[in-house]
């Protein structure tokens, strides 16, 4: 008889993205995300980060002070990291998994390259105005968007 206690696929994709999150250098908020096909196969990740090249010891992790010298202008964030991470054809109808709901620039990336469902673990930057866009974007134009429904099961790893 087969095994039970397998992972589910939300489970499998949105481990993955939180395993890929555990690769950022942001001492405050540590996003990953996962891109699938509708076949269920992985597609691309991507976590965030300073773009390639810019040194992530010199760079800014600050979430204050004059926009030069914070990491807002820098920091390439998870989703986009993912969609521009990609080395196939097309995101036509891909389903990105993400530990954060996607902010509005990610928001338009994700429109844009034709994924057409959104799910995401954490939201708890629902009431700025960004998500407020983000979601307003994703209704007009049909991208989908769900939370991850959290069963409580527990994996531990020993890297
Ligand atoms: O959807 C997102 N994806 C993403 O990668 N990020 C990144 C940018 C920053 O590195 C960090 C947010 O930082 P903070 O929570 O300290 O403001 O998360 C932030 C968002 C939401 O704004
Ligand atoms: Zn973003």
């Amino acid at each position: 008889m087969k095994r039970t206690d397998y992972i589910s696929w939300d489970q499998y994709f949105m481990g993955i993205a939180m395993m890929s999150a555990e690769r950022s250098k942001d001492p405050s908020t540590q996003v990953g995300a996962c891109i699938v096909d509708k076949n269920n196969r992985i597609l691309s990740m991507g976590y965030n980060g300073m773009p390639a090249g810019c040194d992530d010891d010199t760079m800014p992790w600050g979430k204050s002070g004059a926009p030069l010298d914070n990491k807002y202008f820098y920091v390439c964030h998870a989703e986009l990291n993912s969609i521009l991470n990609y080395r196939g054809g097309n995101l036509k109808d891909a389903i990105i998994y993400s530990t954060l709901f996607p902010c509005n620039e990610c928001a338009k990336a994700i429109i844009q390259c034709g994924i057409k469902e959104v799910v995401y673990m954490s939201d708890k930057y629902a009431m700025t105005e960004s998500t407020i866009a983000s979601k307003k974007m994703f209704d007009m134009a049909g991208v989908a968007y769900r939370p991850f429904e959290a069963k409580g099961r527990k994996i531990t790893l020993n890297l």
